[in-house]
């Protein structure tokens, strides 16, 4: 069933349906999307910022919720620190995502801004006790990053496959949580997002103009 050792490979690049045509239509598009956010006036950042914290918080999807996953945004991703402690405060058990070096997650609870390290890729990092990669199968709603979304609610990541695998792991413990993606302006994209057979499509994106949900 596999595509080959390790995902790289040659001969790629070519449009058309085959897995490796989409993993390289992703990369493509991923590279767009980066220079669009580089390109965004800090003005519009601190702007999307608030407003997508605040959709966030209002997310039905939430309310209820014991234990949220989420993460840390950083560099130019939408959405703040703010969002994690209102979450705590409501008394939200929130997990963040500890990339491990083969790109997959462990996760461990937030405890405040004082419990965040630097690690690597520019990522901040929770630094309490790791509670192992199947502790997200415990989140009533899973906050996740990414680059674009199209109106399938196919979501591109960063590549790492890392919530892709955080995903599959929730579905096997037959746990069906509420997926919402972070997004800028512009990132509900019209066209689609190339789709792999491990993506797992979100229910909901919020971007800085509301909230966006998606049927199945
Ligand atoms: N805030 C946040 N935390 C997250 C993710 C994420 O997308 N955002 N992840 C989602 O899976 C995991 C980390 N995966 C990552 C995969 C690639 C890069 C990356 O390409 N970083 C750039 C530098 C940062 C930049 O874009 O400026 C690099 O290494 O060149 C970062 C994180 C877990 N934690
Ligand atoms: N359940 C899984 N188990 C193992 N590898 C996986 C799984 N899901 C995806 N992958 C691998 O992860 C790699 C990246 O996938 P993809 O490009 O879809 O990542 P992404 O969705 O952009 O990233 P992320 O999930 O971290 O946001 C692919 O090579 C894929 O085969």
């Amino acid at each position: 069933m596999g595509e080959g050792s390790g995902g790289g490979g040659t001969g790629e690049g070519t449009a058309g349906g085959g897995r490796a045509g989409a993993a390289a239509d992703k990369r493509a598009l991923r590279r767009a999307l980066l220079a669009a956010r580089a390109a965004l006036p800090q003005e519009e950042l601190r702007r999307a910022a608030g407003a997508v914290v605040r959709h966030a918080l209002g997310l039905a999807e939430l309310t209820g919720a014991r234990a949220v996953a989420a993460y840390v945004p950083v560099g130019r991703e939408p959405g703040g620190p703010e969002l994690l402690d209102a979450l705590r405060g409501r008394g939200v058990r929130v997990l963040l995502p500890v990339l491990l070096p083969d790109d997959d997650l462990d996760w461990a609870v937030y405890e405040g801004p004082g419990s965040l390290a630097r690690a690597g890729r520019g990522l901040l990092e929770p630094t309490g006790p790791r509670l192992g990669p199947d502790a997200v199968t415990a989140a009533g709603a899973v906050l996740l990053p990414g680059l674009a979304v199209d109106r399938r609610g196919t979501r591109l990541g960063r590549g790492g496959g890392s919530y892709d695998r955080g995903l599959a792991r929730v579905e096997s413990a037959g746990a069906a949580p509420a997926r919402v993606v972070l997004l800028h302006s512009g990132e509900l994209l019209a066209a689609e997002v190339p789709a792999e057979p491990h993506d797992r499509p979100v229910h909901a994106a919020v971007t800085p103009e509301g909230v966006h949900r998606f049927t199945a």
